[in-house]
């Protein structure tokens, strides 16, 4: 017998994700769906695929699939798509907590503004001149000059397939200071194996980096579909008070007959 699922569209900074309500976990976890709903052609289009479910001990579950179709770690900016989504479902009204993969987040919104509570960052370690870390998922972060004719795909794509990180995976992240507390971020993305408009654990993993040792707990990021501030507090090389904040669209809606 056909299934239809509703789905909804959200993209935050230009970060696009297919959005479902998986409440009553009807939808088919399979990867192939899942690579095909996200298709740009065949399919919805996103760079990403995320289920929101209950959770018996905050106000809702996310779970994350990367357009691969693979269920993958944190995402920052789905993050801040799924409580958008949340408070339009009125699963709550100005403050939530959610469970991810990588824990407990706390969250609020107001005006389709999302601040976004990230995990606890232990540590930055050096690759080379580069610096690696998590902020959910796997970052790294090199500085590059002259960031807008940088060739994010070439390098990105280069680094994320090197011996060191070929089997985990890493999403690359390019950066460039442009101002005071203002940096501009470009990122290639793990299980997108694409540069994407905008990256929130990466746009996070940016600003620690750039934070890192000054004595400032918030910066500006400029990504190429718009902009995000992130704040922390340092305490001789980890973090804490990791907050993400930007907007979150809902962009349109739909059916999927299975
Ligand atoms: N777009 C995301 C990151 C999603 C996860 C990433 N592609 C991975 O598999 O590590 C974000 O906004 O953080």
């Amino acid at each position: 017998m056909q299934k239809t699922i509703e789905f909804y569209k959200y993209q935050g900074t230009g970060n696009d994700f297919v959005m479902i309500d998986n409440r009553d976990l009807q939808f088919p976890k399979e990867k192939e769906l899942i690579e095909k709903l996200c298709d740009r052609r065949f399919g919805i289009g996103g760079d990403g695929l995320i289920l929101l479910e209950d959770d018996e001990n905050s106000d809702f579950r996310m779970v994350y699939y990367n357009s691969d179709g693979n269920e993958s770690t944190m995402c920052g900016n789905g993050g801040r798509c799924i409580v958008a989504f949340a408070h339009f479902l009125d699963i709550f009204e100005n403050t939530a907590t959610f469970e991810a993969v990588d824990g407990l987040h706390e969250a609020e919104i107001h005006n389709g503004i999302v601040k976004l509570k990230m995990i606890d960052v232990a540590g930055i370690n050096k690759d080379g001149d580069h610096s690696v870390l998590n902020t959910g998922s796997p970052h790294f972060v090199q500085y590059v000059e002259d960031l807008e004719h940088f060739k994010v795909y070439d390098q990105g794509n280069k680094i994320r397939n090197s011996a060191t990180y070929r089997n985990e995976g890493i999403n690359v992240n390019f950066v460039e200071e442009i101002g005071d507390h203002e940096i501009f971020v470009r990122t290639y993305e793990r299980g997108v194996e694409d540069e994407t408009l905008s990256c929130g654990t990466g746009a996070t993993a940016a600003a620690l980096v750039y934070l890192k040792d000054r004595d400032e707990n918030m910066v500006n990021v400029k990504v190429l579909g718009g902009n995000l501030k992130v704040y922390a507090e340092q305490h001789g090389g980890s973090f804490t008070e990791v907050w993400l904040e930007g907007p979150a669209k809902q962009v349109f809606r739909g059916k999927i007959d299975l």
